[in-house]
Order: C-alpha cells, then sequence, then structure tokens
C-alpha cells in the first residue's frame, strides 16, 4: 500500500498531571474537549498527519502521564521524542515553577538537538490565572523557546502550538541532510582532486620513464 505520508515526527508532551496534556491531544486530533479528568496511566499516543509547505507530516504525539509515579515509565519514551512539548497551567502556579524540573529531566534523558516549545494552557479561565502572560513569555525567552497561550476548551492556538513544534524539528532535521550533503560534495571534490593529481603523477612517471 503507499505510504500517505513523507515524514513522521515524534513529538512528547511533558508537564504536571492536570495541566491539560491529554484535552489538548484531544482537541488536536479529534476537535473533542472532555472536561473530565482521567490521569494518564504511563504513556498514551495519537496521531494526526499535517501538510506543511507541500510536505505530508505524520505527526505522533505522545502523551506522557503527569504523576510523578509514572515517571520511570515516561523516562524511557524521552530517547525516541524529536520534539518536546513543555505544558503548564496558567491557573497553578506550581506546575509553572515546576517546568525547570520537566526541562532538566530532559536535558539529561531527551537527544541533544531536541526541539522544544513551552505552552501556557487553560488560557480560557482568565479569572483563575495564577501566571501572567509576561512570566510564561519571559521563561520561553531563557529557555530559547516558542511559547503558546492555549485553551483545549475554546480551541484557542492548539493546532498553532502543535503546528509549531513539528515545524522546528522538520528544520532542525533539514539541516542535517543539508549538513550532510556538503559533506557529501566537500567529500565528492576532495576526491575529484586527488584523482586528477594521481592522473597528473602517473603521466609525468611515464614522461619520465619514457625512452623516446
Ligand atoms: N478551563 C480549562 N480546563 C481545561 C483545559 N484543558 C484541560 N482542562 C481541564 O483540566 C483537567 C485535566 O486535564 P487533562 O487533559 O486530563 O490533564 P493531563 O495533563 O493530561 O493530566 P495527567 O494525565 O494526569 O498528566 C480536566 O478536568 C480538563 O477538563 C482548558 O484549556 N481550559
Amino acid at each position: 500500500m503507499a505510504k500517505q505520508y513523507d515524514v513522521l515526527v515524534r513529538l512528547l508532551m511533558l508537564g504536571d498531571s492536570g495541566v491539560g496534556k491529554t484535552c489538548m491531544l484531544r482537541r488536536f486530533t479529534d476537535s473533542e474537549f472532555n472536561p473530565t479528568h482521567i490521569s494518564t496511566i504511563g504513556v498514551d499516543f495519537k496521531m494526526k498527519t499535517l501538510d506543511i509547505d507541500g510536505v505530508k507530516v505524520r505527526v505522533q504525539i505522545w502523551d506522557t502521564a503527569g504523576q510523578e509515579r509514572y515517571k520511570t515509565i515516561t523516562k524511557q519514551y524521552y530517547r525516541r521524542a524529536q520534539g518536546i512539548v513543555f505544558v503548564y497551567d496558567i491557573t497553578n502556579r506550581l506546575s509553572f515553577q515546576h517546568l525547570a524540573m520537566w526541562a532538566s529531566d530532559v536535558d539529561e534523558f531527551a537527544p541533544v538537538k531536541v526541539q522544544r516549545i513551552l505552552v501556557g494552557n487553560k488560557a480560557d479561565d482568565e479569572p483563575s490565572r495564577q501566571v501572567s502572560k509576561d512570566q510564561g513569555s519571559k521563561l520561553a525567552e531563557n529557555y530559547g523557546m516558542d511559547f503558546f497561550e492555549t485553551s483545549a476548551s475554546t480551541s484557542t492556538n492548539i493546532i498553532e502550538a502543535f503546528t509549531r513544534a513539528t515545524e522546528l524539528v522538520l528544520q532542525a532535521h533539514m539541516r542535517d541532510v543539508d549538513d550532510l550533503l556538503g559533506s557529501l560534495d566537500d567529500y565528492l571534490d576532495q576526491a575529484a582532486l586527488d584523482a586528477e593529481k594521481d592522473n597528473q603523477d602517473t603521466n609525468e612517471n611515464t614522461r619520465k620513464s619514457c625512452a623516446c
């Protein structure tokens, strides 16, 4: 059967329990919002295909449990992630403070070139806000990440956040391909020069040894 996509991208969602990771994912893949909180057990994943500049990208998004007791399981998934979506809840200051811990886990267990974005979810619940947009944006700037305030409930910025994380992964991998092609060009140039030099040396030797 013909492949339905050109590239596969793996994203991982991290953040405290209850920040809305599962709701964001369901909103993105199924356009649904379920207000009941059923804690994720270990990890779960969903897929969606995006068209990014004409490239069909199959995005595989791993939704991890935020609860401490699943950490041993969830950490095993960091290694294969190409992009991380860090999520906190704008109505929960502690979930914002814990980002330092999530980020340090990623530094320890994820590949060096993993791409990262920061998301403050539940932006619809303005009356309960505990983390200002400015605080979120400053932290993202410190970490060198793009920043989005989202709402799984109203769908605000959900597509934008996942699409941006996917684009960043694609760009990083394109750079790798370019670097690889660049070194291949250098190698071929050098090989052509070496072959030319060998040729010249052989011609000279032939001339030197010629008695005529
Ligand atoms: N107001 C509002 N509530 C939200 C939003 N997203 C999620 N919630 C609520 O937050 C609660 C937790 O959402 P989940 O998606 O289950 O949280 P989680 O981060 O996946 O939690 P764990 O699986 O335990 O790690 C649910 O009761 C949701 O209804 C949102 O954008 N706005």
